[in-house]
């Protein structure tokens, strides 16, 4: 057995703060204890002197696409490179996102995700599974899945002829999620409508990548996500909207939290620190920020920070979902509708939250609750993951506050030519990362190894009573 303790730090958990030791054994968390009480007797093989530096359990991020095939090519970061790159940036357990293809089953879209995945992660990882064809068979595998631990289906009510399911569809699958327990992620904007929007920009020779913002309208973020919450409620069944972008559509998922349903609501970095105004950079450059939902307008970003400190929003993950400048997004250059939709950012998450808290967004406790603990729960990972307890994962991050930092494509570890933040200078950075009591990351050294990332079965959403 090998006993680890982390000293002299400030623990930091959603639900307190805390100068605390921490013991590990082997890929447990065993006990905390006041500095300077019992813990100092504890004896241990490796001693992490975390004085001046928090503790923080390592990030959960319940949203990511490595390998993910879309928009003609395929998200460049493998399982390998972007569980490592996760690792880099504090995070310890994804969730990505498992394809069912259209006229395949359920079962082959996993199967072929657990393939990609197995052996080659650097971290923790749980599958989603994208619902693309739902019928009666694939309804019917929703109860296996769920079985299994794959606990959540994301429908799309955008990218008709690719992803996206009509409401009855959706209905359907929404009143299964109520049966099972399966929790429905919704991909809300309005695509047939979005589709409309496109052709005629394009006609009109409106080609650079600023009009896909244009086009994929707030109010139809707003509709779609105010059909999804009505959808759910006529199906009895708990909705959880991906990607939260526009403030009517925060504000839609507020009304419906107000009114006492069981409405989640996801957003993601891009939308809190970048906007419209770099979907217009000059030049194709803009076609890095090319995603969907799009970036909004800066004011925009103002109702997303409220919304998570009021809860109206509970999570934010990356959507971690990228592409190269060269050779990918480029293949959209004169038809900005032909970009693949995407950005990158796993790395970046755990640092620009702490940014947050440094500029008065969030609390620390927060930043740890909407990046660690509540997708946790959300996701039924919690209490192995996201938090600092006895019998938790060894899933730990001394996480330095004081350090500074900037962001850059040159330095980044994700599989990509560009960064989405790139010169951004954030106070704060990983220091040291555990992965189940193993120390992956070590200042500037990555220690990990790919394989060590186990599959991660999930309960069924624990905000809900079932
Ligand atoms: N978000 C995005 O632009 N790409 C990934 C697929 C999705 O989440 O809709
Ligand atoms: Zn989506
Ligand atoms: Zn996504």
């Amino acid at each position: 057995m090998t006993r680890t303790v982390i000293r002299g730090g400030l623990v930091v958990t959603a639900a307190e703060e805390l100068n605390a030791d921490v013991l590990i054994e082997d890929e447990r968390i065993v006990a905390l204890a006041a500095a300077g009480s019992s813990a100092a007797e504890w004896t241990a093989d490796r001693v992490i002197d975390a004085t001046g530096m928090y503790v923080i359990p390592g990030g959960v991020d319940a949203h990511t696409h490595m390998e993910l095939p879309f928009g003609g090519t395929s998200a460049s970061d493998t399982f390998e490179t972007g569980t490592r790159a996760a690792a880099w940036g504090g995070t310890t357990t994804i969730v990505d996102f498992a394809v069912q293809s259209v006229g395949a089953s359920l079962r082959e879209g996993l199967d072929a995700w657990h393939a990609k995945a197995e052996g080659n992660c650097a971290i923790d990882y749980g599958f989603h599974m994208i619902l693309a064809d739902v019928n009666d068979a694939s309804l019917k595998e929703m109860d296996l899945l769920v079985g299994e631990g794959v606990t959540s289906f994301k429908l799309f009510m955008a990218y008709p002829g690719v992803f996206y399911s009509d409401d009855g569809k959706i209905l359907r699958a929404m009143q299964r999620g109520a049966d099972n327990g399966g929790l429905i992620m919704m991909h809300a904007e309005n695509g047939i409508a979005i589709d409309v929007l496109v052709e005629q920009a394009l006609a009109a020779g409106k080609t650079d990548p600023r009009y896909h913002g244009e086009v994929r309208r707030e109010l139809l973020e707003a509709e779609a996500t105010h059909r999804a919450i009505k959808l759910a409620q006529v199906a009895g069944s708990p909705l959880y909207v991906v990607h939260v972008s526009a403030a009517s559509a925060v504000a839609e998922i507020a009304g419906a939290r107000d009114a006492g349903l069981p409405v989640f609501g996801e957003t993601c970095p891009q939308y809190l620190f970048l906007s419209t105004d770099n979907l217009a950079e000059p030049g194709f450059e803009g076609a890095k920020y090319v995603c969907s939902t799009p970036l909004r307008p800066k004011e925009h970003q103002a109702e997303l920070w409220k919304g998570l400190r009021t809860n109206d929003l509970q999570v934010v993950s990356t959507d971690h979902c990228p592409f190269c400048f060269v050779g990918q997004k480029e293949l959209g250059r004169g038809d900005f509708s032909k970009i693949p939709n995407g950005l990158p950012g796993v790395e970046n998450r755990m640092d620009l939250l702490h940014q947050a808290v440094v500029d008065g967004h969030l609390t620390r406790r927060r930043w740890i609750e909407i990046a660690c603990a509540t997708p946790a729960r959300m996701f039924g990972l919690y209490p192995k993951k996201g938090t600092i307890a006895p019998g938790a994962d060894a899933d730990v991050v001394v996480y330095d506050p004081n350090a500074e930092q900037t962001i850059s494509a040159e330095t980044h570890h994700m599989n990509v030519d560009y960064s989405a933040y790139e010169g951004r200078r954030i106070t704060g950075k990983v220091r040291t990362v555990l992965s189940r009591g193993t120390v992956v990351i070590d200042g500037d050294n990555y220690l990990g190894r790919a394989g060590h990332g186990r599959y991660q079965p999930r309960a069924t959403c624990q905000y809900l009573d079932r």
